[in-house]
């Protein structure tokens, strides 16, 4: 995938800013749907709540009204019946409150966690290529999605919050522009301190944008302090000191910016409940001026007072939930904007054909070039070379000539920039992702190190196989592994990891168990072994080669399969059919051992000095 097969994903608005308000209703609409699919009592209940909690407004006011106008007329049981109805509707009115939080929160946790946050991570892991998992701003937004995904299903509720307390708002002031019309014009005064909510919340959700990276940066670098993998070094080079300075730095700086948005949100929020604050009393002093005079009942007092407390109550609840409507553009727009990344990515994603079951002719790059994004230097320029079928290629070539780059272009993690790619004469570019992904197989010089029973460590690189205690063992065997599970107190069923109460493996071991991982495809076509003995002494190097040559032998005989080492280790390759010679992201030289060192070039001058480093004869 290119930058720019995906720069749709602007659509959804550029850092910090909102998405289109038909796109946010839209997607409020779909999670409301999603929410009664998925948790149909909940959603229902919730519901019944919010629409609950606007009726019970009137029903207070309108029966205390009642109850006090029948006392003065002297009417005891309509009295009495009205005060128990305003009694009920104002139980009713605290509970309710209560209530419609409680579920909502409920509804949106379990709607976030069981069913938005597998289904981002979906999104996520169906993207084709690594060229997203390097861009900030795509960091950026998952680090904000992952973690609130449930702030992300409670967007709709905020926003049926927000209509239910601009209806119980409405009910309010139909009731005391029923004894005063007067009484409206508290209205629009009520919509100064939403208005300033909301301009207030927007300078808080930009701030929380334009920090996420430093956020990140802090955050990692306390990471490096903590984490095993970097402890080490951090404890030998004495680092930590620096490092948890620098942390804080960067915490400090991100925390005043925010601080300071929060803050000037609040000034916001403050200004806007005053002008509302002094529009209140206003009205109030003219309703008592009114009823002193005589120009309504006690009842209108009453209700005119009780109602307009519960103005204020009503207000808050409007606000409170505008403001979180309005917060909620935080998670909408990160959301919307990675749905159009991958949608985007999935377009530009291209053919959806089968690759060959058995490859003849093999794969051939005519003039490609790749340039990783937000760098000026080609990591491969105009790179054209034929691996054909059934064949070992070594790439070699020093530190940062792009080998690594060329392995990755293969496996289709990125797209040429330019030139093509053919697989038996079909675009490599055309070929469906995921069936290609099927048919190959790779072992990364920085492999993983997966933290399960090491059946499942290895077994997972062909999934449809993890159960295949047959396949499992012969791809631990093709990795010269055997003596690693032997040693193991579980053998094959041996949980990793200490942090996970299993057993912690040197990095020989784990590299090895990632080789075996890369050995679980039956048919591949691609074989990858990137720096594959990068972590093991000269003795197993050698054992393993052997193994590998032998394996690439029979894969070669059986699908054609091209099998691509990468090494510095010159003398591990000279059996390669093809050997690749890289240099500053360009084929210097290309040919068998013999013709390279016939030609008496750069690899000829390289495999001397190694020769002679290591004390070997040619
Ligand atoms: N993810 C990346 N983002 C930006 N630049 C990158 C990235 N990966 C590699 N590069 C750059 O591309 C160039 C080629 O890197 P590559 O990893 O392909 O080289 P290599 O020959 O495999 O190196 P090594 O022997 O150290 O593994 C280098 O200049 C490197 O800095």
């Amino acid at each position: 995938m290119t930058s720019d097969g995906v720069s749709g994903a602007d659509g959804a608005g550029s850092a910090g800013g909102a998405p289109g308000a038909r796109r946010t209703l839209r997607l409020w609409w779909e999670l409301m749907v999603l929410s009664r699919r998925e948790l149909p009592g909940l959603t229902a209940a919730s519901l019944a709540a919010l629409a609950g909690s606007v009726l019970v407004v009137a029903a207070t006011g309108l029966s205390l009204k009642a109850a006090v106008d029948a006392t003065i007329r002297g009417a005891a049981p309509a009295a009495v019946a009205a005060a128990v109805c305003a009694g009920v509707a104002y139980a009713l009115s605290a509970s309710l409150t209560t209530l419609v939080s409680r579920l909502t929160n409920t509804t949106n946790d379990r709607l976030g966690r069981l069913v938005l946050h597998p289904r981002v991570h979906h999104e996520i892991a169906a993207l084709e290529g690594l060229e997203h998992l390097e861009r900030s701003d795509f960091l950026d937004r998952v680090t904000l999605v992952r973690s609130s995904t449930a702030e992300l299903a409670a967007a709709p509720w905020s926003a049926a919050r927000t209509v239910a307390g601009v209806l119980r708002l409405g009910v309010t002031l139909l009731l005391l522009g029923a004894v005063n019309p007067w009484l409206l014009l508290l209205l629009p005064l009520a919509a100064a301190p939403t208005w300033a909510d909301h301009r207030g919340q927007r300078a808080v959700r930009t701030t929380e944008v334009e920090t996420a990276e430093e956020y990140r940066l802090q955050q990692h670098l306390l990471d490096l302090a903590v984490q095993p993998a970097t402890a080490k070094e951090v404890l030998t080079t004495g680092s930590a000191d620096g490092l948890i300075d620098r942390q804080a730095a960067g915490w400090d700086a991100v925390v005043r910016l925010r601080a300071g948005a929060a803050f000037r949100a609040a000034a916001w929020g403050l200004g806007g409940w005053t002008v509302f604050a002094a529009g209140f009393t206003a009205a109030l002093a003219l309703v008592a001026h009114r009823t002193s005079r005589g120009e309504g009942t006690v009842g209108d007092l009453v209700l005119t007072v009780t109602v307009a407390a519960t103005v204020r109550q009503s207000l808050q609840g409007v606000v409170t939930a505008t403001a979180a409507t309005a917060a909620s553009a935080r998670i909408v727009e990160p959301y919307l904007w990675l749905r159009d990344y991958a949608a985007a990515a999935r377009a530009g994603a291209g053919g959806g054909a089968a690759p060959p079951a058995v490859l003849r002719d093999g794969i051939t790059l005519t003039g490609v070039g790749y340039t990783y994004p937000g760098t000026g230097q080609p990591a491969l320029a105009d790179f054209s070379a034929r691996l054909p079928a059934g064949s070992v290629v070594a790439v070699v070539g020093e530190y940062g000539s792009g080998k690594t780059t060329l392995v990755k272009l293969l496996a289709k993690f990125y797209r040429p920039d330019s030139g093509t790619v053919l697989v038996d004469g079909v675009p490599l570019a055309g070929i469906d992702t995921e069936a290609w992904r099927a048919r190959s197989s790779a072992a990364f010089q920085d492999f993983g190190r997966f933290r399960t029973t090491f059946a499942d460590t290895v077994g997972l690189g062909d999934v449809a196989r993890l159960e295949d205690r047959a396949a499992v063992e012969a791809a631990v065997r093709a990795a010269d592994a055997e003596g690693i599970v032997a040693g193991l107190p579980d053998g094959l069923d041996t949980q990793l990891g200490r942090e996970l109460g299993g057993v912690e493996l040197s990095e020989g071991q784990w590299q090895r168990a990632a080789l075996a991982r890369a050995s679980m495809r039956p048919d591949p076509l691609l074989f990858v072994l990137d720096e594959p003995t990068a972590s093991l002494d000269a003795v197993s190097e050698q054992a393993i080669f052997e193994r590998y040559m032998a394996r690439a032998a029979e894969l070669g005989a059986r699908t054609g399969a091209v099998t691509v080492i990468v090494s510095h280790r010159f003398s591990t390759v000279t059996g390669a059919d093809l050997i690749l010679v890289l240099h500053r992201g360009r084929l210097a030289e290309s040919g068998d051992h013999a013709t390279l060192m016939a030609l008496n070039g750069r690899y000829a001058e390289l495999y001397g000095l190694q020769a002679a480093a290591y004390s070997l004869d040619d």
